[in-house]
């Protein structure tokens, strides 16, 4: 492209805010990313189980990143604005005032993060109704969705945060009001977390049923009464008051959300793979498996028809690709586990220093050593003694069982390094073995995957990428732009400015080569296992 060509380029921002950080893009027509910056939240566990953030804080990382992204940019060329976010349950008063989720009151803390489990007794009683709308997520709501969080705020701070609530959000929906002022929210989270249908909308009689007849009563005015598809236009766009505060200009289009891994999701899920001789290759987009893996990793499946799937949620019309089902297959803590094993071992002080003396990341140190160690065996050898079961916030899926806990087998005296490493090396082949159980979950039900695409922080690691091809026996597709959750908040706001008619149109845009065409393809390395 030449230069007189580049300045006629049209820009999208997409901001994504994960569990522990706000993340901005600046994306130009063909999804190639020219600008990144990210910032840590913050987040608080005043008791176990119990994770709260803040929303106010979350606003002003997210004016923090998208001002870093458009320096030195013609901001004019800006033409839409996406957000994608955790799906965490975000508290207002009438007047649009952040109310406390807690015991302490503290109302900067107003929001219930995603791996809350403080609703165990309030799921339960849920699952006990065997409500018709439990069909759509598995079978079984999960403690992280909405409604046991709403119905333990009304058991457990009637006075302080239930009896004052004016408005709960799905975090994404939050953001996308507070760039615009308006409440619609999207049919992703509503679908997805809130039990809503996108054929038949609310079931007053299962919120009759659980307690919160509340909503009903007010024709769900609290929750979402008006739901758009993600990527609809909202309002009149970008209003003065948060145009200033993330320094673009006021009236740029801004899309109804996504939640982060459905971004993630629309991101990777059409790309070409094209002469890479990958099965999937000339297929329907039905045979990948797009799996987001963050702090938590998700599973994306879609299909022409709604495949029940025991424990795996779904099936949801419409949630992430228009016109498709969508299985959402999950592990709660993946990230968050490996981090979890890592830090707390006692060689980590070890592990840090030698990796800071190398210029490496503990985990770029930790697969070197893996390396080193292994001899002339394959790495998945190392782990012959040691295994590591995965679950310890609870199964999301296929078992949908929150109250299973972690077990580690194999353990001995040593502390050192190499102990550390082979520790390490369990962690992620259990990982990896339990997106193979989701695997064949979805498999059994109906799906039939022959390709892994892989984005999120995991990504980013060989060693995570390598496992999940060695363990489930599937290519790994990386994408050329890692973030591409980013790259699908950016498509959102791409078809929210009618520069794209609709979200497919951008994600399998014929002239994005760049962001289309595959990174890397890891296949399965037959020695290792
Ligand atoms: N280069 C890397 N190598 C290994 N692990 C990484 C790398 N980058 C991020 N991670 C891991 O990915 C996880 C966070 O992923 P991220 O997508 O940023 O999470 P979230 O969206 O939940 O905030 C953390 O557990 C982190 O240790
Ligand atoms: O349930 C979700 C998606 O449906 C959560 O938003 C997700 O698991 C948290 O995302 P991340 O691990 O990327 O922070």
């Amino acid at each position: 492209m030449s230069g007189g060509e580049q300045e006629q380029r049209n820009y999208y921002l997409g901001v994504d805010v994960g569990t522990g950080s706000v993340r901005a893009a600046l994306v130009d027509q063909c999804g190639v990313l020219l600008a990144f910056a990210d910032q840590p939240i913050m987040k608080w566990e005043p008791q176990f189980n119990h994770h709260e953030q803040s929303s106010e804080d979350i606003w002003a990382a997210c004016c923090i990143v998208t001002k870093k992204v458009v320096r030195g940019i013609d901001l004019n060329r800006i033409r839409g604005l996406g957000f994608d976010a955790t799906c965490s349950l975000v508290v207002l008063d009438k007047q649009f005032r952040p109310l406390p989720v807690n015991h302490e009151g503290d109302p900067h803390r107003n929001i219930i993060m995603w791996l809350d489990h403080r609703a165990v007794s309030q799921v339960q009683r849920i699952n006990e109704t065997k409500h018709r709308v439990l069909q759509y997520v598995g079978g079984v709501m999960s403690v992280e969705m909405q409604a046991p969080k709403l119905l333990w705020l009304k058991e457990n701070l009637r006075e302080t945060c239930w009896d004052k609530a004016g408005h709960f959000f799905d975090l994404p929906d939050f953001l996308s009001w507070k760039a615009t002022g308006v409440t619609a929210r999207s049919l992703c989270s509503l679908v997805c977390k809130w039990t809503y249908s996108a054929e038949k909308g609310w079931d007053d009689s299962f919120w009759k049923m659980i307690g919160l007849e509340d909503f009903v009563a007010d024709n769900y005015s609290k929750i979402g009464n008006q739901v758009l598809p993600p990527g609809a236009s909202l309002g009149n766009g970008l209003t003065q008051e948060a145009a200033k505060d993330l320094g673009l200009p006021a009236g740029i289009a801004v899309a109804a959300s996504l939640i982060d891994a459905h971004a993630g999701g629309l991101g990777v899920i059409g790309a070409d793979v094209k002469g890479h001789g990958l099965a999937c290759e000339g297929q329907p987009v039905t045979s990948r498996l797009a799996i987001i893996c963050g702090t938590s990793s998700c599973h994306m499946g879609i299909s022409k028809d709604p495949i029940f799937v025991p424990g795996v949620w779904g099936p949801y019309f419409s949630a992430m690709v228009p016109g498709f089902w969508l299985n959402e297959g999950g592990q709660s803590v993946t990230g968050r586990l490996i981090d979890h094993m890592v830090q707390g071992h006692a060689a980590f002080p070890e592990l840090q220093a030698k990796a800071t003396a190398s210029c490496q990341s503990v985990y770029a140190y930790l697969n070197s050593h893996l390396d080193l160690i292994k001899k002339a065996q394959s790495v998945g050898f190392l782990t012959v003694d040691l295994h590591v079961w995965p679950d310890f916030h609870g199964n999301r899926s296929p078992l949908a069982d929150l109250t299973l806990k972690g077990m580690v087998t194999g353990l001995k005296l040593s502390q050192d390094l190499d102990d550390l490493a082979i520790l390490y090396l369990a962690t992620v082949q259990a990982i990896a073995f339990g997106t193979r159980f989701i695997i064949e979950a979805m498999e059994a039900a109906g799906h039939s995957i022959t390709t892994l695409f892989l984005c999120g922080g995991l990504s980013k690691n060989p060693l995570f990428v390598q496992m999940h091809a060695d363990i489930t026996g599937m290519p790994v597709v990386l994408s050329q732009e890692v973030e591409s959750v980013l790259v699908g908040a950016a498509i959102l706001g791409a078809c929210a400015s009618g520069d794209f008619t609709s979200v497919q149109q951008f994600a399998s845009c014929p002239d994005c080569g760049n962001r289309r065409f595959p990174k890397k393809l890891q296949q399965r390395n037959d020695d290792c296992m």
